[in-house]
């Protein structure tokens, strides 16, 4: 279904070339088919065309008319600028997809055209590696050609759920942010081991070993996360006494905690939005 589509990245930074890299590695598409913009920035075009054989193109070389899925992946407060800027631009068929924390899907259409097909989207910056957890909610006047085809897209960095956009502020909270807390969590077990006598390269690949095995087993066994700690867990051993101590820290507290501030902050870009339509 992507055979012959062209995508424009309208935005350059982490998170596209986090989608770019693993669009391209996963040969989804071949690399003409992506094309790179950004709002000023023209080392980073030429550094990313450059890194993944894709195109990049200043605003004013883009021609939107071969662009069938525009992704749009610049900061939230840039989002009435460039809705703005695209709008003459754009047909309501071509499919608008934002990776924008908190843009709600019913704001894009207000500020594009009648019908335009919008598409909210949470991927992380795993999809680097085509590990992605990536959410994705459709307006109200996408087609299921469209969700279909982005669906592909999106499955080429990772795993995709299609959810309702009400959850979309925790799911930010849990998968769109959730990298930096695991690796916020290996910054502490390198700074520990490197006390503790392992240099920090050992530290860190025996932590992120840990990490992945234990997501390994997650994802193949049945058995729910507390079934599998418990089978870690001897009494009166080592388990135990760590396990003690991170309760005592409130380490389940602040990881609850963390997944609730993002979603709230998700949820607050929404709501200091402009209400007013400006059609
Ligand atoms: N980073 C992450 O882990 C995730 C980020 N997101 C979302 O992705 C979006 C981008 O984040 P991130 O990549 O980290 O941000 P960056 O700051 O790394 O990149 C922002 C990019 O937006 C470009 N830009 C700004 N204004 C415009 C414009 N008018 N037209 C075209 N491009 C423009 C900038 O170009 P220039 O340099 O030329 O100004 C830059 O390339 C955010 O909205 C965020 O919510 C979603 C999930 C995860
Ligand atoms: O920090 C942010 O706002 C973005 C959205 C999700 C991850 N990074």
């Amino acid at each position: 279904m992507l055979a012959n589509k062209t995508i424009a990245f309208l935005g350059a930074g982490s998170m596209a070339e986090a989608m770019i890299s693993g669009i391209v590695e996963s040969k989804t598409v071949r690399n003409d088919q992506v094309i790179v913009s950004n709002r000023c920035n023209e080392d980073r075009l030429i550094e990313l065309s450059n890194r993944y054989g894709i195109r990049g193109q200043k605003r004013d070389e883009l021609n939107f008319e071969e662009v069938d899925i525009f992704v749009l992946a610049m900061k939230p407060k840039d989002i009435d600028n460039v809705l703005s800027s695209i709008k003459g631009d754009i047909r309501a068929d071509q499919v608008v997809l934002s990776v924008l924390a908190g843009i709600p899907t019913a704001y894009m259409e207000d500020r594009l055209n009648d019908n335009q097909q919008v598409i909210r989207v949470m991927p992380n910056t795993s999809s680097m590696i085509g590990e992605s957890a990536t959410a994705m909610s459709p307006g109200k006047h996408t087609g299921m050609d469209n969700v279909m085809d982005a669906k592909e897209l999106l499955k080429s960095i990772g795993e995709v759920y299609i959810i309702e956009e009400a959850q979309m502020d925790i799911f930010t909270g849990i998968a769109g942010s959730g990298p930096a807390y695991f690796y916020y969590l290996m910054e502490h077990i390198e700074k520990v081991g490197k006390e503790n006598g392992l240099d920090i390269e050992q530290a860190r690949k025996i932590g992120a070993q840990t990490i992945l095995g234990a997501a390994k087993m997650m994802m193949t066994q049945e058995e729910a996360p507390e079934e599998l700690r418990k089978k870690v867990t001897s009494p009166n051993g080592t388990t135990q006494a760590g396990l003690e101590a991170l309760k005592e820290y409130g380490g389940g507290e602040a990881i609850s905690q963390a997944v609730k501030g993002a979603a709230k902050r998700s949820k607050e870009i929404s709501e200091k939005l402009e209400k007013v339509t400006i059609k």
